[in-house]
């Protein structure tokens, strides 16, 4: 009993003092890696918004964009939060009773309000921005263009957002936003990747924009925009097709067809039994095609389909210009374009067209995609209603036309191979954002993409917190080796001394 007491006192590794030191030890280390860790984590997130409506020939759409509150310079990932479809058609068309395209925003509007947090309306950016159909408008009667503006403008500023104001975007703007978009959604701008291309394909403009390997921008300067982004310089390549969209197009397709104005006109590029009433006037009545109208030509025809996809395609050839071209290449019209370059996203009607008719596996070879066309575009129209009683019957109809048209403008227009045309991707939206100019324009109106890199953090969270717990480890063990001397000796035999 007295030899115990006696190893106790020489070996007093659990004096008070001992265990005291070992607790606070113990709780330092805890504390120093809790610390590490909670230091970094995201705090719950707060957003900051911004809203832009994309006012387009056939209709418009408004978009919410969010991003994290809290990051420096509102470098935080911008994503799609919210989208309204506009109800009627886009603001362009109201040009007779201009305060009605102000009236039409009212609904999407109000869904902003809601989307929105209150808290956060006032210091929200919104931005209107037009496309081809104010183009024209704009072309056609400037004073009308001006008045359904200021009706926008009056019914935008009635709600509570940081109105930041409505114009018309010119056909390079959207061509290059639609490539900052694409690629700032796919990250390869921050980190330096190649980029892909952009075709967007609207109701009555087109857009091809993409990064040409070697490049001479002095040959026609109007298509080119050099951006500087994280960094990195781009000499983008870009066009606008004015009327090339596919609504303006199919106008186009009707007017040569109707050239000598007569009473019936068979169209292959309608179904077999298709057949509808349309007026002159109506169909004539757009910058597009006005000047090609029949000096005599009756109120009304009939537009019938014979469904025949390499007629069709003859017709849509006869819309593009190849016979003068005074660059080093062209695509049509006469307008430069350099050789293709890497992959292409397609989007908008691209995308709506492509998708209708299956078609929007980039495995298909180019020669499947026209035989599928020429066996659709040959399908009754009376099978066709049968088959998609769900589809408008506006949309069912066109989607022969609109799918040889697609196929001809990239392959005879932009020059797409049967190589090439794999590397298109037909797509709608990138990780949950729409494709389209309207987050690149807000990205850029905001200075949302800093031309430099932004300095990172020496180390990323993981290895900061990796690094302090190795250190409090490593501190723990020295903590203990230090403590050695008052150690309880581990003999079998207790030393008793
Ligand atoms: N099939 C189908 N077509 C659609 C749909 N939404 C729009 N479209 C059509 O696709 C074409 C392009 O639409 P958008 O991308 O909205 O074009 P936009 O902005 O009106 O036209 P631009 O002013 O030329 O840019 C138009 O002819 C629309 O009528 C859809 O959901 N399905």
């Amino acid at each position: 009993m007295s030899a115990q007491r006696e190893m106790k006192e020489k070996n007093p590794w659990h004096t008070p003092l001992t265990i005291i030191i070992t607790v606070i030890g113990v709780i330092a280390i805890v504390a120093l890696v809790t610390v590490a860790v909670l230091q970094n984590r995201p705090v719950p997130q707060k957003y900051k918004y911004g809203i832009v409506l994309d006012a387009g020939s056939s209709h418009t759409a408004l978009y919410i964009y969010e991003w994290p509150a809290e990051k420096d310079n509102n470098t935080g990932r911008v994503e799609q939060k919210h989208s309204c479809k506009v109800k009627g058609k886009g603001i362009s068309s109201y040009a007779a009773e201009p305060e009605k395209a102000g009236m039409s925003l009212t609904e999407c509007m109000r869904e902003a309000e809601m989307q929105v947090p209150s808290r956060r309306h006032q210091e929200t950016p919104l931005y209107l921005g037009a496309t081809a159909g104010m183009r024209l408008l704009n072309i056609e009667n400037r004073e009308a263009s001006d008045k359904v503006f200021e009706a926008v403008e009056k019914a935008l500023q009635g709600f509570p957002f940081s109105y930041q104001g409505a114009r018309i975007l010119s056909g390079q703007e959207e061509g290059a936003f639609g490539w900052v978009t694409v690629n700032y959604l796919d990250d390869r701008l921050k980190q330096g990747l190649e980029t892909t291309g952009a075709l967007d394909l609207g109701g009555a403009s087109t857009q091809i924009s993409f990064v040409p390997h070697e490049y001479d921008i002095s040959e026609s300067p109007s298509n080119s925009v050099a951006f500087r982004l994280y960094g990195n310089d781009y000499n983008l390549y870009t066009h606008s097709f004015l009327c090339y969209g596919k609504d303006q197009v199919l106008r186009m397709a009707l007017a040569h067809q109707t050239r000598s104005g007569p009473v019936t006109m068979s169209d292959p590029c309608f179904h077999p039994g298709y057949s509808v009433t349309r007026n002159y006037n109506a169909l004539y009545d757009s910058p597009c095609v006005s000047e090609r109208k029949p000096k005599e030509a009756p109120l009304n025809f009939t537009h019938t389909g014979v469904g025949n996809f390499f007629r069709c395609q003859e017709v849509v050839k006869t819309l593009f210009n190849f016979t003068s071209c005074k660059y080093s290449r062209c695509s049509f019209n006469g307008i430069f374009q350099p050789p293709l370059q890497g992959s292409f996203g397609a989007f908008s009607a691209y995308y709506f067209v492509m998708n209708f008719l299956n078609l929007t596996d980039s495995s298909i070879p180019l020669e499947t995609v026209k035989a599928n066309l020429a066996n659709y575009c040959g399908t009754p129209w009376n099978q066709i209603k049968q088959q998609h009683p769900e589809v408008k019957e506006k949309y069912l109809a066109e989607y022969c036309f609109s799918g040889t048209y697609i196929v001809t403008l990239l392959t005879e227009g932009y020059n797409f191979t049967k190589e090439t045309f794999s590397k298109i991707k037909f797509i709608k939206e990138i990780k949950g954002s729409d494709a389209g100019w309207t987050l690149g324009y807000m990205l850029n109106l905001t200075n949302m993409i800093p031309a430099e890199a932004p300095d990172s953090p020496p180390l990323p969270h993981a290895g900061y917190v990796s690094i302090v717990t190795v250190i409090a480890l490593l501190l723990f063990i020295l903590f203990i080796l230090s403590l050695r001397p008052i150690w309880p000796k581990c003999s079998k035999k207790p030393q008793i001394v």
